[in-house]
């Protein structure tokens, strides 16, 4: 009798959402990012930061299929994720982005009603013919949409249309969209873009009660005392390559980061444009 050879793959911890392994994303000759490893786990805030170029948004664009990686893994809840976005956030991952994408000409319920149609079921006919389930799951949306809006502060402006928001509103009306598809890890890139530090203490708190309603945090920032103050662990890119990862604590104390920042890095040898 011959005993197996092949070790068991280690299952993942029961708390990891999400788990990208050796992501690299290349567009033509230029490497924007290379085997990227990143795991979220279920209750954390995570921070992406590094600087302009490093790749950032490229992998957040990976994560959600809005690119296909040229190589790696990206899975989540231990099921690999689908390519298409839309499935992405069936699944369990909702994004904002870097610059403010809501409807402007929609009133802000209805901006939050859009980011519920990965959950709702009812199809075409039943909409036009407005059958019962379809009342219904519209009025189970309304009310969920309602309660986010009371979340974010934004209950009194639930008429207003989204372009009359002072910009400290419409990112707030974009975190609250992109929580209507109720996921369990939400992506936030440069949330306080822009941003007073009023506007960004509040975002601040914000993303702390989104967390401890249960939805983890992954957070591309520039603002360092926003993130170092904010974030359960934080992890640098530059020039594609993830320099370090740890707590707030040993990154901003670590000197390859400071020098990234102030573009002396002597940490990823390999170049991000190449012809490989
Ligand atoms: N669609 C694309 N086609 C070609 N190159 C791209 C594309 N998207 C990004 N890049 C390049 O990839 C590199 C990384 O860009 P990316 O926007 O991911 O960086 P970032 O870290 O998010 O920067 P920032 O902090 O300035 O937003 C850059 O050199 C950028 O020009």
């Amino acid at each position: 009798m011959t005993t197996p050879t092949t070790a068991p793959t280690p299952a993942p911890a029961a708390d990891t959402l999400l788990r990208a392994t050796d992501v690299t994303m290349r567009f033509g000759g230029l490497t924007a990012v290379r085997n990227v490893d990143l795991t979220v786990r279920t209750g954390e805030i995570v921070g992406l930061i590094g600087p302009n170029g490093a790749g950032k948004t490229t992998f957040f664009n990976c994560l959600t299929g809005l690119y296909t990686p040229t190589d790696g893994t990206i899975s989540y809840r231990g099921t690999r994720l689908s390519r298409k976005p839309h499935l992405v956030t069936q699944a369990g991952i909702a994004r904002t982005f870097q610059n403010i994408r809501l409807f402007a000409n929609m009133t802000v319920l209805e901006n939050v009603l859009v980011g519920r149609h990965t959950r709702t079921r009812e199809g075409l006919w039943s909409a036009l013919l407005r059958t019962p389930a379809f009342t219904r799951a519209e009025h189970h949306s309304t009310q969920r949409a309602l309660e986010l809006l009371d979340f974010t502060g934004l209950a009194t402006k639930r008429d207003h249309l989204a372009r009359n928001l002072p910009y400290g509103e419409q990112r707030k009306l974009e975190i609250a969209r992109a929580l209507a598809s109720e996921p369990g890890l939400l992506l936030l890139d440069e949330p306080t873009a822009g941003m007073n530090p009023q506007e960004t203490r509040a975002t601040q708190q914000l993303v702390h009660a989104v967390r401890d309603r249960g939805t983890a945090v992954l957070v591309i920032e520039h603002d360092m005392r926003f993130v170092f103050s904010l974030c359960d662990r934080v992890a640098v890119l530059v020039q594609g390559r993830k320099l370090t990862e740890g707590t707030p604590r040993t990154v901003q104390a670590d000197a390859r980061v400071i020098a990234a920042y102030l573009g002396t890095t002597d940490a990823p040898t390999d170049a991000a444009g190449d012809a490989s």
